[in-house]
């Protein structure tokens, strides 16, 4: 077919798309690389049977965050101790050793990271590794290779052994030209932190790999996550963690963002379920590649009048961090994620009262264990 020709078709093609659609990849699939560094997509990815496809084998990267040993353990259950695979570049504590494997995988390594997707056969991808919002700009150069180049690597990968691919995106996508309350899946997005600029275009690249590669990307934008027995990893949102720890320990908790400052909030549990029920769900079901993920909304002085309710002598004092405040202002305030409910089910369960009670539970529990050693 003469040149100008074929590009006219490929032109129409891509115009045909919805902005928003993503049902089937827009380019045919005689017209594209099989992968972007022109490797040959894996050949058994192709020819396994129904078993097999059905057995994942999954690779967490980033795995030792706040996140990533609570989504082990859920995936564990659900594909078998052996068959999920946690990865971080830093020494795992005992119990998480332990518990099932674990490898060091460096992902500015795109070698290391492709022998071990060979060697381990792995299906599945989650890619957890990254600088959060507020270390992201205390550290600029360092978020931008862990949260750029690393996700290149992780994209080509993920398209030369045709896994599917899950990568977070957050709320810090949004910026302050965004509209804030509430906050669609479509809609401006300048964000003005390193962290959100390279949420935006993990976003983009991964929708992209999927229309030119026909990469099995998927994506949420996770409000804050708040979890009891992980720690927060430098991100704006700590806060809403950290303030449990204290109220249980010292009664009392000083807050680095002002009182008013709404923020979407969601318990770890609902988050790791809907991260696995958009991996699982069926490829029609999905509109789009990219959704919001929503809970709840609140602000600090918010979550300490549901904290005082249990702890009556709580006090909080405010004393905020400019850094953070900017971040938490150009945020939105709550998310909209009415897509997700309608395409694939998405429902959380826990409000802010039973956020609450579950977290205090913990950290009392954990409180009184220590005191009695
Ligand atoms: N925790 C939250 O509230 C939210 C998290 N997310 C996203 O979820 C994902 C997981 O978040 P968290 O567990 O909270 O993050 P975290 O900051 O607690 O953990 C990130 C992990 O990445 C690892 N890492 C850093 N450089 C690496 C490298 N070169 N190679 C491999 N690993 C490296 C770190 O060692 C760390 O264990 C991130 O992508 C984050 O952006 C999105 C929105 C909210
Ligand atoms: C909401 C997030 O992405 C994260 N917790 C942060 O505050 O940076």
């Amino acid at each position: 077919m003469p040149v100008v020709r074929m590009l006219r078709r490929v032109a129409c093609w891509m115009l045909q798309s919805p902005a928003c659609g993503c049902r089937a990849p827009v380019l045919p699939s005689r017209f594209l690389g099989t992968s972007p560094r022109q490797i040959p997509m894996d050949a058994n990815f192709h020819s396994t049977s129904f078993l097999e496809a059905d057995q994942q084998r999954v690779l967490i990267t980033g795995g030792l965050g706040q996140l990533g040993v609570g989504l082990a353990n859920l995936l564990r259950k659900r594909f078998g101790k052996d068959n999920v695979i946690l990865s971080d570049i830093r020494k795992p504590p005992e119990h998480v050793f332990l518990s099932g494997p674990f490898i060091y995988s460096d992902i500015l390594d795109y070698k290391n990271l492709r022998e071990i997707v060979v060697n381990n056969r792995i299906t599945w991808l989650f890619h957890y590794s990254a600088l959060l919002s507020a270390v992201g700009e205390a550290n600029v150069s360092l978020a931008r290779a862990v949260n750029i180049t690393g996700l290149h690597n992780v994209l080509d990968v993920a398209a030369e052994h045709g896994l599917r691919l899950f990568v977070p995106s957050t709320i810090g996508a949004f910026g302050p030209t965004s509209p804030r309350n509430p906050t669609p899946d479509l809609c401006i997005q300048r964000p003005r932190t390193i962290y959100g600029v390279s949420k935006v275009h993990a976003e983009l690249m991964g929708e992209y790999y999927y229309y030119r590669y026909g990469l099995d990307f998927r994506c949420l934008r996770y409000p804050g996550i708040i979890s009891a027995d992980s720690q927060p990893g430098g991100g704006t949102t700590d806060y809403a963690v950290q303030i449990f720890h204290e109220a249980v320990k010292n009664g009392r908790f000083e807050c680095n963002l002002k009182p008013d400052t709404r923020l979407p909030m969601m318990y770890i549990d609902d988050c790791l379920r809907a991260t696995l029920e958009v991996m699982e769900a069926p490829a029609e079901s999905l509109s789009m590649r990219t959704y919001n993920i929503n809970a709840m909304s609140f602000t600090p002085a918010e979550l300490a009048q549901e904290v005082l309710k249990h702890v009556p002598e709580f006090q909080v004092t405010y004393s905020v961090d400019p850094v953070r405040q900017a971040i938490a202002d150009s945020w939105p305030m709550n998310f909209d994620d009415s897509n997700a409910r309608k395409d694939w089910g998405w429902k959380h369960d826990i409000d802010l009262p039973e956020l609450v009670t579950t977290m205090l539970n913990f950290h009392g529990s954990e409180n009184r264990v220590a005191q009695a050693n």
